[in-house]
């Protein structure tokens, strides 16, 4: 059956990264029967550069005409002087909210040829798996009233709203119970109830749902401050996470560093129509340009896509298994390198074509 993928680089070091998924998709169409056509769209700051505006008209109909989304990142100082809803992350958060990706699968998955990559010791990384399930379209990033408004004293006044409807934290929690069900069966809910009541609101629901439906699951609450520190003090206690849209940008990120590298981490945005596939991290302007960024959080997010959208899940392993291999045969980038030999972003991905095609 023929598939239809979005592609949309973006900004900064996006084109870089993704052009080395889709030289996997290539391998996948030639050498195993893979049936994906793909079509360009622009995002963020690219987005405004050519359309004045960073989710245009023209995505927004491609998107919904394909089977998935693939992005590479979004924005970059030269874009940062711009009116808020003009800006790269603006189109991000659109493109979220217009398609209804609500969770967001963050997988932190330590390789064991990766130990000695991260900042941490390796008797505290080895085995970690981790799944990191953020919500993605509420909370604090989407709650009105927010702005900047100027006080009757002259002095200005930033400000933000966070909110948490029934509905929104019991499509999330359910997403992640059901994960949890084909995994280690264990879900830490994180939240800051103790201050909050938005999330003491989201505690509550997340427990009455477990009671009520998933029961068979382990669940546990954690605050988000203790949260931050059992990842770096203890990461194997954690199986699935479902916190809260900030709460899941930030622990994601930290969570990132187990593995050895931001470069590493793929996610995937699903709704209840679409998906959309892209990597945690962002645009890199500090080495954009440079063909040397870690394209494996890109690569692994087209395997998430492959699983969840496109029905080849064989292929999804297979992707893994040329990672794996890639990983195995001392294959780094620079940001994994730990000061010794490396290859650049394309020739990773010629590395991970290379061992796809021995498996074919
Ligand atoms: N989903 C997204 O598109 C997304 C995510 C985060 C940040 N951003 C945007 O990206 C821009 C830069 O933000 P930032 O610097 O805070 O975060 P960042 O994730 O872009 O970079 C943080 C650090 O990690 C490194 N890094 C990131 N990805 C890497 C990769 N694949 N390989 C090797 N190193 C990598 C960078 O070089 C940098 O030192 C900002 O405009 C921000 O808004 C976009
Ligand atoms: C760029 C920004 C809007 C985005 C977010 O905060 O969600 C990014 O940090 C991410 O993690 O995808
Ligand atoms: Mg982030």
């Amino acid at each position: 059956m023929s598939v239809k993928i979005a592609v949309l680089p973006g900004d900064g070091i996006g084109k870089e990264i993704v052009d080395e998924a889709l030289k996997v998709l290539e391998v996948l169409n030639r050498d195993f029967a893979l049936d994906a056509t793909w079509e360009e769209g622009d995002i963020g700051g690219v987005g405004y550069d050519v359309a004045g505006d960073p989710y245009p008209e023209a995505t927004q109909k491609l998107v919904k005409a394909c089977d998935a989304v693939l992005l590479g990142a979004v924005g970059g100082p030269k874009w940062e002087p711009l009116d808020k809803p003009l800006r790269p992350e603006a189109g991000l958060l659109r493109i979220r909210e217009d398609l209804g990706l609500f969770a967001n699968y963050r997988p932190a998955k330590v390789h064991d040829q990766l130990l000695n990559a991260s900042t941490l010791k390796p008797e505290v990384i080895s085995g970690v798996d981790i799944l990191v399930v953020r919500e993605l379209v509420s909370g604090i990033y989407f709650g009105q009233p927010r702005g900047i408004e100027e006080l009757p004293n002259g002095e200005k006044r930033g400000f933000n709203t966070l909110e948490y409807k029934t509905s929104e934290i019991q499509r999330i929690a359910r997403k992640a119970f059901e994960a949890a069900r084909l995994r280690s069966n264990k879900v830490c809910s994180i939240d800051k109830a103790n201050v909050l009541e938005s999330t003491e609101y989201w505690r509550e629901v997340v427990t009455e749902l477990h009671a009520a439906e998933y029961a068979d699951v382990e669940l546990s609450h954690m605050y988000v401050d203790n949260a931050a520190m059992q990842l770096i003090r203890n990461p194997k206690q954690f199986d699935v996470i479902v916190t809260t849209n900030m709460f899941g940008d930030i622990l994601s990120d930290e969570a990132s560093m187990l593995t050895g590298s931001i470069g590493m981490l793929p996610s995937a945005s699903i709704g209840v129509d679409y998906a959309m596939y892209e990597p945690i991290h962002g645009s890199a302007p500090d080495i954009a340009g440079q063909n040397k960024a870690n394209p494996l959080a890109t690569i692994l997010s087209a395997a998430m896509m492959l699983r969840f959208s496109l029905d080849r899940a064989d292929l999804a392993e297979k992707v893994e298994q040329a990672v794996e291999n890639a990983l195995n045969a001392g294959i780094r980038t620079i940001d994994l390198a730990e000061g010794g030999d490396f290859v650049s972003c394309s020739g990773m991905g010629d590395a991970i074509c290379k061992e796809l095609e021995a498996l074919a």
